[in-house]
């Protein structure tokens, strides 16, 4: 091969430098060009890396950039989960292994929680003659013997809790609760569970600890106002460079996955390395323990004292972020394999801002996958706690738009973080901080009023509004009603403070998890609560939106010309930002007020 050199100066020092020397044999020639033909190969190799790198820039600047804000527990990584699920449903299918240790503690947790309120229970009152006298007697179901107890232990046990009440127990304080043995029993075989507990969080690591309530209390004369807005003040935000860190939301899937893998190749008979990766065996031994205290959860579960406990304490088990008890059956057996649903409602705290990158995988599934719409998305999903809110602002300058979760159901909770803070007025100071934000003055705000499920459920079990919200007064103490309150104080907050006067206001009521599950259809025959919210409002709803699902089911149902449930909206309001830069008032009159 003969190399082409350009004709150069020979009195140039790099000419000189490069050239072959003059007494080059045909050997030294040969290895000569076999070198400058390496050389270049590798030159071309990194010309082309540049260009890729280049266009993968490009690309990345021009897909479409989504925050997901709001406080801790809003629902924001379940609109996620929704979003992948609906969108890239094959990367979705590909990780959805990983979530299986997530759903198992999450499971796991909450009976640990409940041992631990039945041992405070447990020591203070005093334990009645039962017939499990011997711990080592082990009955066919421990829950055979709590549900239906002999009336001798009934009497004795007191578990019989028809019986009438003595004139004590008919005075304002509740009767004394009645623990057995069986329930000393079950709190002793589900011992396994804690180093289950311990061994499943250290795997998935720091985020499966929730937010210990802080106790720190703020200066004095400092309003709660000032201590939201003032995290969004762009100036201050700018003098002090916020904390902030981007955590790596695949380190524990990836790791998770290749431990499952891994015990996959196993059981498909293919060689397993040995001393192979410790979290194999711990994910192993975690599935065969709550597989076998499969009965014992259930019974405990079941337990009308336990329940009893609950109820005295008001914990909504039900109403817990992961809750998975009503699942015991289908979850605690050695092959299990995590449903869709299952990943939407399991419940992993984001820690730090977390990058997610969409590529829409299938065209025609919605209306987002069209040509006029970026096809990959960066999402950007937060943690919502108050400390965790500083490192929010490095994204907000190229944010294209933001999708703030409001939950309407914690009316009447405190914050997690600061006890003496309300959830639903922390929402709305930072929604009043959000939509005043200079630097987000270009972007589309869509506001989801999330968890109407949780609102229904709560305002049917009798809790009265007012009591916590004055200013509601004397309206009817209802859902719907309460959900267009608000939706109405969010708008009329957007309007006052949003600083481009034109932006229009996206409002919707939302439920971003499937709530009732009567069957694996999961038809439901009464109107499910967002379309009674729909029809309250006088809307027509498509007739074949039959339920309420997580997003992704309402896409089905769009249709131009009709007013459609709540989440519908969101991707054509988003679509047309794409489009149009900035949102312009071309959507068709389909907002809910
Ligand atoms: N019933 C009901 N539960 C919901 C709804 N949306 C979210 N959840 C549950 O609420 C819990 C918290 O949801 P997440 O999406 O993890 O909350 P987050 O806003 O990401 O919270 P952080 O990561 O702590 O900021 C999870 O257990 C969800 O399953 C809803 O609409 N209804
Ligand atoms: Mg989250």
């Amino acid at each position: 091969m003969q190399s082409t050199r350009i004709p150069t100066d020979p009195d140039d020092p790099l000419t000189a430098a490069i050239a072959p020397p003059p007494d080059e044999s045909p050997a030294q020639r040969e290895v000569r060009l076999r070198e400058e033909a390496e050389a270049k190969r590798i030159n071309d190799e990194i010309e082309e890396r540049l260009k890729l790198d280049r266009a993968a820039w490009k690309r990345h600047k021009s897909s479409f950039k989504l925050l997901l804000l709001g406080q801790s527990e809003s629902g924001k990584s379940t609109t996620l989960k929704n979003f992948q699920l609906a969108f890239a449903p094959n990367a979705w299918q590909a990780e959805r292994a990983s979530w299986r240790a997530v759903i198992q503690l999450n499971l796991v947790r909450s009976i640990n929680h409940i041992l631990d309120i039945l041992a405070q229970e447990m020591s203070k009152a005093p334990t009645t003659t039962s017939p499990i006298s011997s711990p080592y007697i082990r009955p066919t179901t421990a829950q055979a013997r709590l549900d239906n107890p002999t009336p001798a232990s009934s009497t004795a046990s007191g578990l019989d809790r028809s019986s009438t009440p003595s004139p004590t127990e008919r005075s304002s304080s509740p009767p004394p609760l009645h623990f057995t043995n069986a329930h000393a029993l079950l709190k002793l075989r589900l011992v396994p569970l804690r180093r289950v507990e311990a061994d499943l969080k250290q795997l998935i690591g720091a985020a499966t600890d929730e937010l210990a309530p802080d106790s720190s209390a703020l200066p004095e004369g400092v309003a709660e106002d000032a201590n939201a807005a003032v995290l969004f003040d762009g100036t201050l935000s700018r003098r002090r460079p916020a904390e902030f860190y981007v955590r790596s939301n695949n380190s524990w899937r990836e790791t998770l996955l290749s431990a499952y893998q891994g015990l996959h190749k196993d059981s498909t008979g293919e060689v397993r390395a040995a001393a192979t990766f410790d979290g194999q065996s711990k994910l192993e031994d975690a599935t065969e323990i709550i597989a076998s205290c499969a009965d014992d959860m259930q019974a405990l579960w079941n337990d009308p004292v336990v329940r009893d406990v609950l109820n005295r304490r008001k914990i909504r088990m039900e109403q817990t972020p992961g809750f998975f008890l009503d699942d015991i059956p289908r979850i605690a057996v050695r092959n299990y394999e995590p449903t869709d649903d299952d990943v939407v409602r399991a419940r992993l705290r984001t820690l730090g801002v977390q990058e997610h990158r969409l590529v829409m995988e299938r065209s025609g599934i919605s209306p987002l996958a069209t040509n006029d719409v970026s096809r990959e998305w960066m999402i950007y999903d937060v943690g919502g706690s108050r400390t965790s809110r500083a490192a929010w602002f490095p994204y907000f300058d190229d944010a294209n738009a933001i999708l703030f979760l409001a939950p309407i159901s914690c009316f009447d909770e405190l914050l997690q973080e600061d006890r003496r803070v309300n959830r639903l007025e922390d929402s709305f100071l930072l929604w009043k901080a959000i939509v005043q934000s200079k630097l987000l003055a270009n972007c589309i705000i869509v506001l989801f009023l999330n968890k109407y499920d949780l609102l229904e459920k709560k305002l049917r079990s009798g809790v009265k509004v007012k009591k916590y919200l004055p200013s509601f007064g004397d309206r009817e103490n209802s859902a719907p009603v309460l959900a267009q309150y608000l939706h109405q104080k969010f708008k009329d907050q957007h309007r006052e403070l949003s600083p481009q006067a034109r932006r229009p206001f996206y409002g919707y009521v939302t439920t971003a998890i499937v709530s009732d599950r009567p069957s694996p259809h999961r038809v439901v025959s009464d109107p499910p609560p967002l379309r009674a919210y729909a029809e309250h409002q006088g809307h027509r709803v498509h007739a074949r939106c039959r339920y309420v699902l997580p997003l992704r089911r309402f896409y089905p149902c769009i249709s131009a010309d009709r007013l459609l449930l709540v989440p519908l909206l969101l991707p054509p309001a988003l679509r047309h930002a794409v489009r149009d830069g900035i949102l312009r008032h071309n959507l068709k009159k389909a907002d809910f007020v």
